[in-house]
């Protein structure tokens, strides 16, 4: 019997992760039954019962059902053949905006990358598409492959404690990870056009300058729009809008940007500067100009798959936003 989720599965260069199947139980329970497997995983005992393996799978599907864990089977491919190869999961702690992390992959597809692969994408996924700010895992402390593979995802080392570990018996020393979206750093911004001509000053950051205009509804409301996953602080709400390509201005690249993204003509007339943003992002220097505009002219429709919504201004402040942005949402608030 093959269940039908409503989960579309996440796909990487070489792996699919999608829900485990009914039918998947026999060689995952083949895969999972391993000592060299189960003694670094804290909730799994051994021997490793048949049996246990429908179970898991059902719970699984039960989790994702009510959205509290989603556990994902991780399957690459062996010519036609879909090959099952470990397992992935992320599952939200009560009560706050953090998920833990967790994986394992067969002894046989052990040294290919396959954990940082499959467990970056999943918490890239769960930063970009759910209610969350944190990731977080822990490892054995003599799990230096598995603390390897975490901070290679960009998880940063936030102390040390003792987990039970069911199939040694015992309470056992780990080292735990933590990271937000700022960490991840699998798409670090590269793209800086818009750089002084002269050299700059020894020391002194690129600037990059951003255009981003906050469209208004007749109804008073504001278009927010969700950074998708693949961009720096995926998931975090932000204007409309983008670089500035070399020669053009702040207004022709939001018209081209509001064209790309949301397929709304928009008019220079029409855009109205109202206050900027001028903020220290690290690597570079952001300068954003915001601009109001309260007519355009076509549907406003996500054309980059992109989440969007229309926000009253006194709800604005219920939206994650880039910490530029934070001032901008103050004063809009204010004027709207
Ligand atoms: N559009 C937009 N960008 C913002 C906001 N706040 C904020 O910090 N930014 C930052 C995030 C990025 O570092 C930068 C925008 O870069 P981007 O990568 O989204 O721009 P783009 O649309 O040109 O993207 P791409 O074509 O290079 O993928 O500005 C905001 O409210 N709107």
């Amino acid at each position: 019997m093959t269940t039908d989720l409503d989960f579309a599965p996440l796909r990487t260069e070489r792996l699919t992760l999608r829900p485990l199947r009914a039918e998947d139980a026999a060689e995952l329970h083949r895969l999972i039954n391993d000592w060299e497997v189960v003694r670094w995983l804290s909730r799994v005992p051994f021997p490793y019962p048949r049996e246990l393996a429908d179970d898991w799978i059902a719970s699984t599907h039960r989790q994702l059902a009510e959205g509290s864990a989603w556990h994902l089977a991780i399957v690459g491919q062996d010519g036609d053949t879909e090959v099952l190869v470990g397992c992935v999961g992320l599952t939200r702690e009560a009560d706050s905006r953090r998920a833990e992390l967790g994986y394992w992959v067969g002894r046989r597809f052990w040294g290919h990358g396959v954990a940082a692969e499959a467990a970056g994408r999943l918490a890239r996924w769960g930063l970009a598409h759910l209610d969350l700010d944190r990731i977080f895992a822990h490892v054995l402390e003599e799990n230096a492959r598995s603390g390897a593979v975490l901070q290679r995802l960009g998880l940063k080392e936030s102390g040390r404690a003792e987990a039970h570990f069911l199939a040694r018996n015992g309470r056992l020393p780990v080292v735990c990870f933590e990271g937000g979206r700022e960490d991840m750093t699998e798409f670090p911004p590269t793209a800086e056009p818009v750089v002084p001509k002269a050299e700059p000053a020894a020391g002194a950051k690129p600037m990059l300058l951003v255009a981003a205009c906050a469209l208004v509804d007749p109804d008073g409301r504001v278009l927010l729009a969700r950074r998708p996953e693949g961009k720096p602080m995926a998931g975090l709400w932000e204007f409309p809008g983008g670089k500035l390509e070399a020669g053009e201005t702040p207004e022709d690249a939001l018209i081209r940007e509001l064209r790309e993204e949301l397929g709304i003509d928009v008019s220079a007339a029409c855009l109205a500067p109202f206050t900027f943003a001028s903020h220290d992002a690290g690597r570079f220097h952001l300068l954003m100009p915001l601009y109001l505009c309260r007519r355009w002219e076509g549907t406003v429709t996500a054309r980059e798959g992109q989440a969007l919504a229309w926000v009253r201004p006194n709800k604005l402040s219920d939206y994650a936003m880039p910490p530029a942005d934070k001032p901008l949402v103050a004063l809009l608030r204010d004027f709207l």
